[in-house]
């Protein structure tokens, strides 16, 4: 009897083994062959987009094949300044199809490339064709084709912001800005590159791959506005339009070396445009313009600011482009920084600063020094743990089951990174890197853990904007000029490695005040020179240094920045600076 009993618990023994093994083998299996499914599914579904734009890129060349324009007068319209092009237009000198099918022919050649449009908008040739059946030409955009970031919500398109998963979702109605744009007689003619999720200043995502710096094709164009930028710059577009939670406009026009506006929020109706941020309400993302020259900046911004958009949506305060602003005599005073206090400007950088205020001085302005106050602070504990709030859930989320791009890699890895252990790293890279602030900013990643620490957020960054304002006010500032970022354009890959050089830009997200980005100088050999002098002790001074080897003629813009809701004196800021530059013979 116990035999049998022997033999019965021997044989069970067995069956739970041999359970367990396949078990053990069949879970890793089954999950590797699901994952094998899944991954070939994102791989198709991103061929599949790759070929469709493909075919309507295709689509494009034959009908402007069968236009049979003169190519020559196609390329003297691109290079037209906005006012000409605009004048040539209303006159009816250029028809709003020829003027479209020069642009359609330059971006197509600027993005074999650069890689820096992700399709053409095939509409546009019918928008062309009705404006040039209208006789009253009253838009104020008449027949200028605009280019836009991927992420702006168009009829029949997707926004995926490079994540794969959103491929296909196609948005029934245009967004705000868009009908807008329309009404005012713009042609939206392509779509421009971004980075994935759009949280970095590079420019590359794994359906429509890497766009490639116009100046040098081994560096970004900067992001999350990227493709916009290398396209304008590179002469494909005249006017676009991009959105900015911490530089997304500003730094790709200044990687490339063109007009750029993030505006205050609730100034411009961001209605109709996608992003991960859009429960993050502290710190929001706003839009704006980006041009080639600063007649077109100041031209979209005035043709956004209309009734209509007033009428499409009720929330925005209904304040139309005030020209007395813009146009006023007015004697300004204005603060200036080359260092906020946490990484000090590339040589480059500060020059740009110093001839904006040379500039501003012999047009009869007063420019005196201006110490933001607590920027390493304000960028840890204000900027990174309100824009990573949830602890980059929403972020993580969309990545989970999708394609990682490399430019979110380190990202990604840093927001994974348990808080238990990021005390621990901290003590080590704390080390290694001589920067507390920078370690600071890992933890700032695992955001706000209750509701209770984000009310106590929000009345951080109000107490902030108070600190700040009052500064501002003692001093009876009307603007500020600081560059926009430490560095200038950067090699691919490099972006994670040099985030603390953005606190220039992400300053003015959190204290949601416009800022203009302005393109004023190149890179010398002697700014590289002066590199020498430039600090490399802690971890993003090695880097920037570093990236800043061979950068002997990049573009360097300027930041130009005021109170909320003066766009119009920010662009009168931008505008006396040029003025003085040429004044003095150097633009
Ligand atoms: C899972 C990885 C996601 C990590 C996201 C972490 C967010 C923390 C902040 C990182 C630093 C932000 C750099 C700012 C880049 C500019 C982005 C921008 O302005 N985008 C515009 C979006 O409309």
């Amino acid at each position: 009897m116990s035999r049998v009993l022997q033999m019965v618990e021997e044989s069970s023994y067995l069956t739970i083994a041999k359970v367990a093994a396949i078990t053990l083998v069949a879970i890793p299996v089954g999950l590797s062959i699901q994952r094998y499914f899944w991954r070939r599914d994102l791989r198709q579904k991103v061929w599949q987009r790759q070929t469709e734009c493909q075919v309507a890129f295709k689509k494009l060349n034959d009908d402007l094949n069968s236009l049979n324009f003169d190519q020559e007068k196609l390329q003297a319209i691109c290079d037209l300044p906005t006012s000409e092009l605009k004048e040539g237009l209303q006159s009816g000198k250029y028809s709003a199809l020829e003027v479209l099918a020069a642009y359609q022919t330059k971006a197509q050649n600027v993005t074999k490339r650069l890689n820096c449009v992700t399709e053409p908008i095939l509409e546009a040739e019918a928008d062309a064709k009705s404006l040039d059946e209208d006789t009253e030409k009253e838009g104020l955009l008449h027949g200028i084709p605009v280019s836009l970031k991927e992420n702006y919500q168009l009829k029949g398109y997707d926004c995926t912001m490079g994540l794969v998963n959103l491929i296909g979702k196609l948005w029934e109605d245009d967004a705000v800005l868009i009908k807008v744009l329309k009404r005012q007689g713009a042609i939206p003619f392509v779509r421009t590159n971004i980075p994935q999720i759009m949280m970095t200043y590079e420019c590359s995502n794994p359906i429509y791959g890497r766009t490639d710096n116009p100046f040098d094709a081994s560096r970004t164009p900067g992001g999350s506005t990227g493709g916009e930028a290398a396209l304008i710059a590179a002469g494909g577009s005249l006017i676009g339009f991009g959105s900015d939670i911490g530089g997304s406009i500003r730094v790709p026009s200044h990687f490339c070396g063109c007009y750029g506006l993030k505006t205050t929020l609730g100034r411009f109706s961001r209605k109709g445009t996608t992003s991960l941020s859009q429960g993050q309400t502290l710190v929001s993302g706003t839009i704006g313009p980006m041009a080639r020259d600063l007649d077109g900046l100041v031209l979209a911004t005035k043709a956004i600011l209309c009734d209509y958009m007033y009428e499409l949506d009720r929330s925005i305060p209904p304040l139309s482009f005030r020209d007395e602003i813009f146009q006023s005599k007015r004697p300004l005073k204005i603060g200036y920084y080359v260092n906020d206090g946490y990484l000090q400007s590339v040589p480059a950088c500060q020059r740009a600063v110093m001839m904006a205020k040379t500039a501003l001085e012999a047009q009869g302005h007063t420019v005196i020094s201006f110490d933001p106050p607590d920027v390493p602070w304000m960028w840890t504990e204000l900027y990174m743990k309100t824009v990573a709030g949830d602890g980059c859930r929403t972020f993580l989320e969309a990545l989970q089951k999708d394609i990682p791009d490399d430019c979110v890699h380190m990202l990604l890895f840093s927001s994974k990174v348990p808080r238990w252990l990021i005390w621990c790293l901290k003590a080590i890279i704390g080390i290694s890197t001589q920067d507390p602030v920078q370690t600071q900013s890992m933890t700032s990643l695992k955001g706000c853990r209750s509701v209770y620490e984000w009310w106590q957020q929000a009345k951080a960054v109000e107490a902030y904007k108070d600190k700040f304002l009052k500064k501002w006010s003692d001093l009876g500032l009307d603007g500020v000029i600081c560059p926009v970022l430490a560095c200038v354009a950067v090699p691919h890959g490099s972006v994670s490695s040099l985030l603390g050089a953005g606190t220039y830009s992400m300053l003015y997200n959190v204290l949601n005040y416009p800022a203009g980005s302005l393109p004023l100088t190149k890179v010398t050999s002697e700014d590289v020179q002066q590199l020498e002098n430039y600090p490399d002790r802690r971890f993003f001074e090695k880097n920037i240094k570093k990236a800043s080897e061979g950068s002997i003629g990049l573009p360097v813009n300027v930041q130009c920045v005021s109170l909320p809701f003066q766009e119009e004196l920010v662009l009168r800021v931008m505008k006396e600076i040029e003025t003085g530059l040429k004044s003095m013979g150097d633009h």
